[in-house]
């Protein structure tokens, strides 16, 4: 079975640059009542500064539990660490405890999601929102934490910064929702990004655009980010490598361009034969 082989990294990248994260073996098990799902079995990626690693795969093969490990944002229970290590800045995340990880979420590593509502507070303003997550991690004032929330709100592309501040969420479109969801990860200004499907529930139009804003904001800061998804067009368009997944394996990774040109496994080839849009690209 492809899932079986060993996983193969073909990335051209120097073997010495140490990874700013670096998941190692990692396995994670959803204890149920009847059954335990193995999400995640034995994977391994890095991510340098300055690079977009996108972890690709169906539905179910473990991208989401793999992000979430990171955080330690799998709920516990059912879910249970089975092994392997997560080194930020020299820390094994899946060592630290809720108040340390507390102190590195939102901060030093941001997550954006899929579906902004599940992450937005429908009841506050949205721009007290962006200002919270700094007044959190830092002693700002409110004054300075409104100051920066404005200038991230207006680098993310949402106009009349000081109008849409005093909004709620139901008030925006779902374009600039997303837009402030990205506003609030990045007003912290963390060295990784992990975005989970973060243009999935948008129209294609927008889609595009907020991934275009991904790619200028990493340039522009020189984050990690980690994409994850499953559309490979995404993949092609901003990920310079990529890890493949599939039952909660990696099958396969490597430079974007390697993988997509001269992809290794059977699971690869499948995926990239089923992506008719990449023929264009
Ligand atoms: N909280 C949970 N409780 C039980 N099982 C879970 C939980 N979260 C994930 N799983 C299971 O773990 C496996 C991997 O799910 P995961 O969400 O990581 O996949 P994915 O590749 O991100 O897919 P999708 O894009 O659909 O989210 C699936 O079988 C899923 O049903």
């Amino acid at each position: 079975m492809t899932t079986d082989r060993p996983a193969r990294d073909r990335s051209r990248r120097s073997a010495d640059a140490k990874p700013l994260l670096e998941i190692s073996r990692l396995s994670v098990d959803f204890r149920l009542d009847t059954s335990v799902v193995h999400a995640v079995q034995d994977v391994s990626l890095h991510v340098h500064a300055g690079e977009t690693l996108a972890v690709v795969g169906e539905s179910g093969s473990g991208k989401s539990a793999t992000a979430l490990s990171v955080l330690g944002l799998n709920p516990t229970p059912p879910c249970v660490y089975a092994g392997g290590e997560i080194l930020f800045d020299g820390r094994d995340m899946l060592k630290l405890s809720e108040k340390e990880l507390g102190a590195i979420r939102g901060r030093d590593i941001a997550m954006v999601f899929q579906d902004p509502m599940t992450c937005l507070d429908p009841l506050q303003r949205v721009g007290a929102q962006v200002a919270e997550v700094l007044r959190h991690h830092t002693g700002v004032s409110r004054a300075e934490a409104r100051e920066a929330a404005l200038a991230a709100m207006d680098e993310v592309g949402i106009p009349d910064p000081a109008l849409r501040y005093r909004q709620y969420p139901h008030e925006l479109s779902g374009g600039l929702r997303q837009r402030v969801m990205i506003a609030t990860a990045l007003v912290g200004r963390p060295r990784v990004l992990i975005a989970d499907e973060p243009t999935t529930a948008l129209d294609v139009t927008v889609q595009r655009q907020i991934l275009d804003l991904l790619v200028t904001l990493q340039h522009k800061h020189g984050m990690a980010v980690v994409l994850i998804t499953h559309d490979l067009a995404v993949v092609a368009e901003t990920a310079d490598r990529a890890v493949v997944m599939n039952k909660g394996k990696v099958v396969e990774s490597g430079d974007v361009v390697d993988v997509f040109d001269r992809p290794a496994d059977d699971y690869t080839r499948r995926l990239l034969a089923a992506t008719p849009r990449l023929e264009a690209v």
